[in-house]
């Protein structure tokens, strides 16, 4: 069994303003309590694609950057740990965070560490056959954590993505280019920003001389082209979560577990069953349970996580694009962003990767986690073999997903809607009106907010001008609107009332309450993909301003900005954006 982990590190710093001050925090929780590869080489050289037959991750030394330079830090994420803003451009951090750990400050290590995992495709179970393996082995191909550190109370792991090959690269070259770092680095901190759980941006620096080449879109496809090879700049992003713990890491060893693979696969997914409490769930699951019970309690806890996080996502219109067991952080905040997208027209069959299908579209973002929810109780089932009720109950929370994931949903549209609760016919008939007129999503919600007296507000968010849409349609809007109103004026009161009547059950509010409750839920800004393409190509001609303007804008997506901001960032899709690979649609590792 391991040991409750220490949120205390010997070292308290109260601002981290160097690098040597990090060091000092530095708390090895995985590679202190877990087993590395027993075949893994004890420097960390071990950059070839080759078969992991068991431990829980690979000691790996990342693969520096060369020429580094600055583009972005998160000056939020920098303040929440006490960093001292000049360290960004300071020289030993951008070594540190652009992949050379060659000259860290001990009690730092020398090493990284990647790990493996296993895949399941939309609730089935991915078998890997490729030339480096056969097998259950996936893993961090290019992802190599530096440093686990416990800063102002909190567990943290920070993780280069694009730092060099590991032995779960397969063949690639362990690289992250610019373009989709830049998408990762910003998003991270605008799904923050919108109150929605995520792994979060610490840095990002590009090379200013290494390059790799990269398949693109040809005209009038949706899918890459080998044909159409790019060049792009090699970049590492910093991601930080409190772990990177996945269920297709835990179905790795529920896998190994249940196949009997060597003599220790039951006692490595318990080890990482109880890492995964410790990491994430230590405030929710009592230290004296037995580990079955640890796990019913977990899978309840996770359960509820992973209902949360997909109503958040519809609420802002997120898609994650490729939610397989891998792309499913166990700790159930959003991880990977590779082929995700906010959607601009509404469809519930949004889906911007190109390899994703109708499972994994917008609104089919809950079944998707309840495939992923399904893979994590199978994975952890083994470690229940002695004890058929718990089975049962772990089975009952299988089958109760759906139910709760329809109840957060309707709560979520309920609050976007500003009504106390979910009235299915009105939401039916927004639903079909969003598609035929079509809508934008984001702007709708918004104008909406303003709580409108007609539908003239509305058409700001309009695709298609009405006079032009079938008959009946703007009578329609009206009478929904209308509707809605009234659903809503049972429960405005004047506001000299509000808060008057000792009754803190009232339902009543004012309408400007209930406007900055709705413009509380339903941002003004989300990072649309055509937003994002001019910063990505600035940035890979050496302009960094507009990286650094959308950042500024996406981290307060619900204020009221300036008129500029508003004229550029508050508007429709263009027409010229729509069909356009590596726009309306994205590649896996996009
Ligand atoms: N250039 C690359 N070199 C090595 N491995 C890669 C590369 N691109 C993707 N991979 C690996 O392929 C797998 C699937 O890729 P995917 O795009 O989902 O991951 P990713 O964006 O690199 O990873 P993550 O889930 O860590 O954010 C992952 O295991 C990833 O590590």
């Amino acid at each position: 069994m391991t040991k409750q982990l220490s949120q205390h590190t010997s070292a308290t710093v109260e601002t981290v303003e160097t690098v040597d001050d990090l060091a000092k925090l530095a708390n090895y929780s995985l590679m202190d309590t877990l087993n590395s590869d027993p075949d893994a080489t004890t420097n960390g050289d071990d950059h070839r694609a080759r078969q992991v037959f068991s431990g829980h991750y690979v000691p790996v030394k990342p693969t520096l950057i060369e020429n580094p330079e600055y583009v972005a830090h998160s000056q939020r994420f920098f303040s929440e740990l006490g960093f001292a803003d000049s360290m960004a451009q300071s020289a030993d951090f951008i070594s540190l965070f652009s992949g050379d750990i060659s000259q860290v400050p001990e009690p730092m290590r020398k090493v990284g560490w990647a790990c493996g995992y296993a895949l399941s495709i939309f609730g089935t179970e991915y078998i890997q056959q490729c030339p480096f393996r056969t097998g259950n082995g996936y893993g961090d191909g290019r992802a190599v954590s530096v440093l686990e550190a416990v800063i102002k109370g909190k567990r943290w792991e920070m993780q280069l993505k694009g730092g060099g090959r590991t032995p779960y690269c397969r063949g690639a070259d362990g690289r992250a280019v610019l373009r989709s770092s830049v998408r990762e680095f910003l998003a991270q901190e605008h799904m923050h920003a919108l109150g929605v759980p995520t792994s979060r941006s610490l840095s990002l620096y590009v090379s200013k001389t290494e390059t790799v080449q990269r398949p693109w879109y040809s005209e009038g496809s949706n899918s890459q082209d080998p044909d159409q090879m790019i060049t792009e700049a090699v970049a590492i992003s910093t991601r930080v979560a409190s772990s990177f713990i996945r269920v297709g890491q835990l179905e790795l060893f529920g896998r190994r577990a249940r196949k009997q693979e060597h003599p220790h696969a039951m006692a490595e997914l318990e080890q990482l069953m109880l890492h995964l409490v410790d990491r994430e769930y230590a405030d929710a699951i009592d230290p004296q349970l037995t580990n079955a019970e640890k796990v019913l309690v977990l899978a309840g806890e996770f359960r509820t996580r992973l209902t949360s996080l997909v109503s958040n996502w519809i609420r802002v219109g997120y898609c994650q694009g490729n939610f397989n067991s891998d792309n499913c952080a166990a700790g159930g905040f959003t991880l990977d962003y590779g082929p995700f997208g906010f959607c601009d027209v509404f469809n519930p069959q949004y889906q911007p990767w190109t390899g994703g299908g109708q499972h994994f579209a917008f609104l089919n973002q809950g079944v998707a986690a309840e495939r992923n929810f399904l893979m994590f109780c199978t994975a952890l089932s083994p470690l229940l073999a002695s004890e058929p009720d718990y089975v049962d109950q772990l089975q009952q929370l299988v089958n109760g997903f759906s139910a709760e994931m329809q109840a957060k949903m309707e709560q979520m549209w309920a609050a976007k809607l500003g009504l106390g609760a979910f009235n299915a016919a009105l939401f039916d008939e927004l639903e079909t009106l969003m598609l035929q007129t079509p809508v934008d999503y984001t702007l709708f919600f918004r104008e909406l907010s303003a709580l409108p007296d007609d539908i003239g507000a509305l058409k700001k968010s309009f695709y298609r001008d009405l006079a032009l849409a079938p008959a009946g349609l703007e009578q329609r809007w009206s009478a929904w609107l209308t509707q809605w109103q009234s659903l809503l004026d049972s429960t405005v009161v004047d506001s000299s009332e509000v808060g008057s009547t000792g009754d803190t059950n009232t339902q009543a509010r004012s309408r400007d309450e209930i406007s900055a409750q709705m413009k509380a839920v339903n941002p003004k800004y989300t990072l649309r993909e055509w937003l994002l393409v001019p910063a990505y190509q600035q940035a890979s001609v050496g302009n960094y301003a507009p990286v650094r303007e959308l950042q500024a804008v996406m981290t307060q997506p619900y204020a009221e900005q300036s008129q500029q901001v508003e004229d550029k960032y508050y508007r429709t899709k263009a027409s010229e954006f729509f069909g356009v690979g590596g726009c309306s649609h994205l590649s896996c590792s996009s």
